[in-house]
């Protein structure tokens, strides 16, 4: 097809304590093969009331692979094999705001990226591309999401700055008050280069970050823990999956060709010249980019 896709289907990406999707059926794990490398996990493909959903855990079932680790290539290259149009990602941050106590949802629209140890794109020498990230997250899944909040009556807020860190250590004081200062609302390690190569492979992306702690600038709150982090996880467990089951819907019934822009993102962002692109590199391209490079 030329301008999208013909059927919406919904990714989620599940991030730390989220290893598995409720009310699923018809459920399957399966293999997906990326010219990427391997994804954190199979994927699970199952159907919510008729609708096709596919889930990843990021950091794979049992939680195996650290943030610098993953092959966020592969997650969204498999993803995009797997016939998804729009990646909900579910994460796991802390909060670098007052206003912000754990439990509460963002609607992330903004980042920051301070990772520094990642492959951060799909093209390389060969076939160069620079697509356009002034909003890095999609309004449309994002208006989704937040119509799916307010029918659950979960306390969110819409729009918010995350910072993405490196990881696997912690902010030290010194950095989590100068994100505060940059006006960051929340912080985690994941979510770059993820949105920038859904971007890349035209998909819609949206994260719904849900605040377990409040980092460690906070004078009246313990520095942040594994174990305060998945305690507030399992607290709120409930609430993920109800809002998984919430948005779904809301994506199926809907023109599919996202009018943000989402699904034609590589339309002017490719320079190099038809003869000079490596055949090689074509090749690895043809399941994110094969709608604009032909093959
Ligand atoms: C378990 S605390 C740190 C860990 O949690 C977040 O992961 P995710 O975004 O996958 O939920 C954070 O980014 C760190 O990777
Ligand atoms: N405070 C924090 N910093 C980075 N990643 C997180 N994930 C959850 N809480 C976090």
């Amino acid at each position: 097809m030329a301008d999208g896709h013909a059927t919406p289907v919904l990714g989620i990406i599940g991030g730390s304590g989220i290893y598995g999707i409720d009310g699923l059926t018809n459920t399957e794990w399966r293999t997906v093969e990326s010219p990427f490398g391997a994804p954190s996990d199979q994927l699970l493909f199952g159907e919510l009331d008729g609708q096709t959903l596919v889930f990843l855990p990021r950091h794979g079932r049992g939680h195996r692979i650290p943030p610098s680790e993953l092959n966020y290539r592969a997650n969204i290259d498999a993803l995009k094999r797997a016939g998804v149009t729009e990646i909900l990602s579910v994460s796991a941050v802390g909060s670098l705001k007052e206003e912000l106590p754990p439990g509460t949802f963002v609607i992330v629209d903004q980042f920051i990226d301070r990772t520094f140890a990642r492959s951060k794109s799909f093209f390389t020498t060969g076939c160069v591309a620079h697509v356009a990230l002034g909003h890095p997250v999609c309004s449309r899944l994002g208006d989704a999401c937040e119509a799916a909040l307010k029918e659950l009556a979960i306390p969110y807020q819409r729009g918010g700055t995350y910072l993405v860190m490196e990881g696997p250590q912690f902010s030290t004081q010194a950095e989590s008050k100068l994100y505060r200062s940059w006006g960051c609302d929340v912080i985690g390690m994941t979510n770059m280069p993820e949105a920038k190569l859904a971007r890349e492979a035209e998909m819609c992306y949206a994260t719904v970050a849900m605040v377990t702690d409040y980092d460690c600038w906070h004078p009246d709150h313990d520095h942040v823990t594994v174990d305060a982090v998945i305690k507030v996880l399992l607290e709120n467990a409930d609430k993920g999956r109800a809002l998984v089951k919430a948005v779904a819907p809301k994506v199926r019934d809907r023109a599919a060709p996202c009018e943000k822009g989402c699904h034609t993102a590589l339309e002017h962002a490719i320079i190099t010249a038809p003869e000079a692109r490596d055949p090689e590199v074509l090749a690895r391209l043809r399941a994110v980019a094969g709608r604009v490079l032909g093959g």
